[in-house]
């Protein structure tokens, strides 16, 4: 099981926050390309992410590279220079269709992409959203939708509220695509990096959903996301817990059972079980086993 808890965006030209990335505890990087870049510096950003990427300076990090849109000027050479040099994956902005994922997968595939490159796929316009199932289940290379909360209130005219409720709904379109093609979604992003209890509020309601983690704009996100994604001891002890009592009553011939009075069946030992190995793998990641 990879950790995805924490992603962190990071302006592709900005040679400072490459830099500090490669130090910072987050389980996924994006090199920006796109909306974080000015037009004039996309040549620059794109000649110092290739090269960070092949320096492989970030470790155990999942290291993404987010590509200009199909469609832009800048998509082609993007994809010609970031294809080669294999990063974890390409993150592929404003995605309207499964075309698209194909369209995208086939120029990976003819620009040398090593199929170890996934592609992760950003739902960011109401059409996207519509459309999230097609798109979830349009290639084998797609391994993870992630939410673009920004454009997406842009388009939808919505305002940001506490709770989110103008966007719940595409939310849940979009994990229950996500989840029917057994793919992994992270949420948006908080954009007042100095509001730490709403963003806190805002990473538990992403959990509660379902996500698997949210990406980032600023380092300080970091630690607070890890918790909040992270299964707690007492997840973890319950977990431990529930499978025991379940391996008790199957031993004595009962496939149900109660723990602190709460009904417990299999499906629930499979929930526990995972629980146990998102916590391990969490654990080998923070103890430094994954070269951080
Ligand atoms: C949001 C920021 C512009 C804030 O920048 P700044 O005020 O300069 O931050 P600080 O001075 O507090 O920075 C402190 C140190 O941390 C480093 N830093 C800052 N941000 C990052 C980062 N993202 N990654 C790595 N390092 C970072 C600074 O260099 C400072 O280091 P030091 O010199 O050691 O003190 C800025 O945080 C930023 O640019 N964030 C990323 C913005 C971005 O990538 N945006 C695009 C993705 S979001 C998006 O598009 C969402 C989606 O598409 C949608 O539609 O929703
Ligand atoms: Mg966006």
């Amino acid at each position: 099981m990879r950790p995805r808890r924490s992603v962190l965006y990071l302006p592709g030209a900005n040679e400072r926050a490459l830099e500090k990335a490669r130090t910072l505890p987050a389980d996924a990087l994006v090199l920006d390309l796109e909306d974080a870049v000015a037009p004039d510096a996309k040549a620059t950003a794109r000649d110092r992410v290739c090269e960070a990427v092949a320096s492989g300076a970030y470790g155990e990090r999942e290291t993404a590279v987010r590509i200009n849109g199909l469609g832009s000027a800048w998509h082609d050479a993007d994809v010609r220079a970031v294809a080669p040099v294999g990063p974890d994956a390409v993150v592929v902005p404003k995605v309207g269709s499964a075309a698209d994922v194909h369209a995208v997968d086939r120029a990976l595939t003819d620009a040398g992409a090593p199929a170890r490159t996934a592609v992760w796929a950003m739902v960011e316009t109401p059409a996207a959203v519509l459309r999230a199932e097609e798109i979830a289940t349009a290639s084998e290379r797609l391994t993870v939708l992630v939410l673009g909360t920004n454009d997406l209130a842009k388009e939808l005219r919505a305002e940001f509220v506490p709770g989110r409720a103008p966007l719940l709904p595409s939310l849940s379109l979009c994990l229950l695509a996500a989840r029917a093609a057994g793919k992994s979604i992270v949420d948006g992003v908080y954009n007042d990096v100095r509001d730490a209890e709403g963003f806190e509020a805002e990473c538990v309601q992403a959990r509660q959903f379902g996500f698997d983690g949210k990406t980032l704009v600023h380092p300080n996100q970091l630690d607070v996301c890890n918790r909040v994604f992270a299964p707690s001891e007492a997840d973890v002890e319950h977990a431990r817990r529930v499978i025991e009592a379940l391996e008790r009553a199957v031993a004595d011939g009962r496939g149900v059972v109660t723990v602190d009075g709460r009904m417990v069946e299999n499906l629930h030992v499979e929930q526990a079980r995972r629980v146990l190995a998102l916590h391990e793998a969490v654990t080998a990641r923070e103890s430094g086993e994954t070269g951080r």
